[in-house]
């Protein structure tokens, strides 16, 4: 039962006097307003519309002149999943909402997570009416019984806050523009052991290698154009994370990775431990032929055999070699697993959006196939060397899983597939699909 109450605002910092300035906030062309109707709980985007809906469960948001993404929808039902998951297993959750926006995030972690408290934090003050409204649909409580606070400042000056109170969280989410390495360290200081990060960025245009230079600066990692710079993207995000937490005596474990266009949005949940990451496992180095159109992975300790089998030069213009990312698995096949579950139990279909988030977590399990590689293979681009029209996906899948191969879709691309068969069989499949 949902209780109104007045809202308490997090007292200001007086000992980190140094002023923040106002962070840039984007004028974002696409904070197009979703509208629920209590009639018709399907939402329709549309730019003109009102600035409050509801929830299929009844919550109201007001997104006033805030940052509001309607397509982050299925980014918050992940987050929301996870955080459940957390409570129902450590029957105790704490979050902090780094940048709240509406603070729609924050009441769902109070309302659906069950969160015990959740720090809603923004740097641009002009929000604060909107998400205390927001978060006054939640009974505040007060002192050490208090639910939910306010606090308008920036993001790492919270975080560095609650370090040097030791005021920890278990779960921290950073929703920001861009890349979101400059938060990443305040953030790991922050988080409890075994604590849960969940990082985003919306950089497409650094993963689709066109700033090599940037990806360099923000994570660490040289990243060059390759056919799956959406998959280039999400390592790159987890490879950023790994270097940060090492930096500081952590190790990061992907629970989910998730990457939606709208946007683009790459996310990513992580678990955070103390710990190094054995022998830089996982954390390598990644080349695309655009010769032969293979790939192949490389650790650190491999770095004098990069070259492809295709040219009997080592050195070949036509290949590309991006790193160091994360090489490793994308999800936790058995958290997932158990997200999926409880989506099951509670009826879920995305509740703001509708989406479906069983197609989704499914796509997500299939993908996490051990056998499977880095990357993914676009069919356009087998269908473009083997000089044949793109073959159906359904029938390319078949012939492989006939031959033996490891095959799944991607959820990054919907044309594509992962599979540890070789581009020069695929190839051949594509011409043989073709003739029949
Ligand atoms: C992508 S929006 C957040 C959307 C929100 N989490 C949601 O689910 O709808 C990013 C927010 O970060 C805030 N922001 C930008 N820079 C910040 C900083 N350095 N510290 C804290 N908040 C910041 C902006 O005011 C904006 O509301």
């Amino acid at each position: 039962m949902i209780t109104l109450s007045s809202p308490k605002t997090l007292s200001p910092f007086s000992f980190l006097c140094n002023p923040i300035p106002k962070p840039q906030i984007q004028n974002p062309k696409f904070a197009a307003v979703t509208q629920y109707s209590d009639s018709n709980s399907k939402p329709t985007l549309d730019s003109d519309c009102e600035s409050v809906f509801q929830t299929e469960r009844g919550l109201k948001f007001d997104v006033g002149g805030t940052f509001f993404r309607h397509e982050s929808a299925t980014g918050r039902d992940l987050g929301v999943l996870a955080a459940a998951l957390y409570k129902k297993s450590k029957g105790k959750l704490r979050v902090l909402d780094a940048l709240c926006g509406c603070g729609i995030r924050s009441v769902r972690y109070l309302v659906e997570a069950e969160a015990d408290f959740v720090l809603a934090n923004d740097a641009n003050d002009e929000n604060k009416k909107v998400i205390t409204e927001n978060l006054s649909q939640v009974e505040s409580g007060s002192g050490d019984e208090a639910r939910w606070e306010v606090s308008l400042t920036d993001a790492n000056r919270i975080m560095t806050e609650c370090y040097l109170k030791r005021d920890f969280f278990d779960l921290i989410d950073i929703d920001s523009f861009g890349s979101d390495s400059s938060f990443l360290r305040s953030a790991f200081n922050a988080l409890k052991l075994n604590g849960l990060l969940y990082v985003t960025s919306t950089d497409g245009f650094s993963s689709g290698g066109r700033r090599p230079q940037q990806t360099l600066a923000a994570y660490g990692a040289y990243v060059r154009p390759m056919p799956y710079s959406n998959e280039l993207g999400l390592r790159m995000l987890i490879g950023g994370a790994v270097r940060e937490a090492s930096v500081l005596g952590y190790r990061v474990t992907p629970l989910f990775s998730y990457y939606s266009y709208h946007g683009p949005i790459f996310r990513v949940m992580l678990r955070v431990n103390r710990g190094k990451l054995p022998d830089n496992k996982h954390y390598g180095f990644i080349s695309y032929c655009n010769s032969c159109g293979s790939s192949q992975e490389y650790s650190w300790a491999e770095l004098g055999r990069i070259g492809c089998p295709c040219s009997d030069s080592k050195v070949s213009k036509s290949l590309v070699v991006s790193g160091p990312l994360w090489t490793g698995p994308l999800h936790d096949t058995a958290y997932i697993t158990e997200m999926l579950s409880l989506a099951e139990e509670w009826g879920w279909a995305g509740i703001e959006t509708g989406t479906d988030l069983d197609k989704l977590l499914n796509q997500m399990v299939a993908e996490s196939d051990p056998r499977l590689p880095f990357g993914y293979t676009k069919l356009d681009e087998v269908a473009s060397r083997a000089k044949v029209n793109s073959p159906s996906l359904r029938a390319v899948m078949s012939t492989l899983q006939k031959e033996g191969y490891a095959v799944s879709r991607s959820h990054i691309e919907s044309n594509a597939i992962k599979t540890n068969c070789p581009m020069e069989d695929c190839i051949r499949i594509a011409k043989q699909l073709q003739q029949r």
